[in-house]
């Protein structure tokens, strides 16, 4: 044999070798979508509701995901609390398979794994149950712990999120953003691993809204849960420290927020480059340059130029 023949690799130890050099994409992400693809068809027609969505969420983080109504955040939502099956890609919630679940998974998964919120109140809370009675229930229908564990812990969970004095109340007796933040307690009754929140301040003014933010917060930043919050509403990424947006079904941008040192909160947003190098460049960005179809790339030292492919037309000069 050779010596050139004994220091080539074999194809199955270069797989080996860029299998080492580069860790799987989320590998140690605890909400993950990859390449999410989910389309309806109804009556022939096909609606690609989800066009190879990425998303990756850290254990423990709380994050905003924002777009414009049809973007697909309902879908993306529908998708990860179990409700829903994609047609292609991979989503996997704190180890869960989601496109591999028996039915039996499928209920495990909904009553251990992730707590919601939904946006109608009335689909948060039974009307004729006491707050402490609505946040007992799902730990009775899971059989978990004592009579009185349950009785301590839905005291804690409604004075963690500041409605402890609403345990005797009926949802009709409390104000909206009281319901909402029963509702979170509801959610984390079963200790989840992951809380999803459908618009959960859609239905409230600015200062209940903002009263349910700071509860979503605390139960994060208290209990480490981590927090996936659906929304039309951009100001939320006041009340965050990413916000994801989405446009046409797939991640577009992102928005990271941060104190600066004299205790400004700043909000930067960034575009997302996926993991084949596509960008969406912002919409009003493209129609202040009217560009179309192709663009102009200069690559310099540390940045990347993008220019419309037609010069624009000189403006013409101002009359002396
Ligand atoms: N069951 C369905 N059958 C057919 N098309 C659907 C279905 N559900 C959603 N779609 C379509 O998929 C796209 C994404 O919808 P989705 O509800 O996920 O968006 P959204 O961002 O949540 O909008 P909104 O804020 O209005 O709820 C839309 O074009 C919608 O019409």
């Amino acid at each position: 044999m050779s010596e050139v023949e004994l220091n080539t690799p074999t194809l199955s130890q270069l797989e080996a070798r860029a299998g080492q050099a580069r860790p799987a994409f989320g590998e140690h992400a605890h909400v993950l979508c990859d390449n999410l693809v989910r389309i309806y068809k109804t009556e022939g027609v096909e609606v690609v509701a989800l066009q190879g969505l990425d998303l990756l969420v850290d254990r423990g983080e709380l994050i905003a995901v924002v777009g414009a109504s049809g973007s697909g955040k309902s879908t993306l939502l529908n998708v990860l609390s179990g409700l829903d099956v994609p047609t292609a890609g991979v989503a996997r919630v704190a180890g869960t398979d989601l496109l591999a679940m028996t039915a039996k998974d499928r209920l495990r998964y909904r009553r251990e794994v992730v707590g919601f919120v939904w946006q109608q109140t009335a689909r948060n809370l039974l009307p004729y149950l006491t707050a402490a009675e609505n946040v007992r229930l799902p730990m009775r229908l899971a059989g978990q712990g004592s009579c009185t564990a349950r009785a301590v812990r839905s005291g804690e969970l409604l004075d963690l999120l500041g409605v402890g004095h609403r345990a005797g109340s009926r949802p009709g007796e409390m104000s909206g953003g009281e319901q909402q933040r029963v509702a979170i307690a509801v959610a984390l009754a079963n200790s989840p691993q992951v809380v999803l929140a459908d618009e959960p301040t859609g239905e409230l003014d600015s200062e209940n809204s903002e009263q349910v933010f700071a509860a979503l917060r605390r139960a994060n930043r208290e209990l480490g849960v981590t927090t996936v919050i659906v929304t039309h509403d951009a100001t939320v990424s006041e009340q965050v420290d990413r916000t994801v947006g989405i446009r046409d079904g797939r991640t577009s941008s992102e928005t990271l927020r941060r104190t600066s040192e004299g205790g400004d909160v700043i909000a930067e947003e960034y575009a997302v480059l996926d993991r084949v190098g596509r960008l969406q460049l912002p919409r009003d960005f493209i129609n202040a340059l009217d560009m179309e179809r192709r663009v102009r790339l200069e690559l310099e030292r540390d940045h990347i130029g993008v220019w419309p492919d037609k010069p624009r037309p000189e403006e013409p000069e101002e009359p002396k």
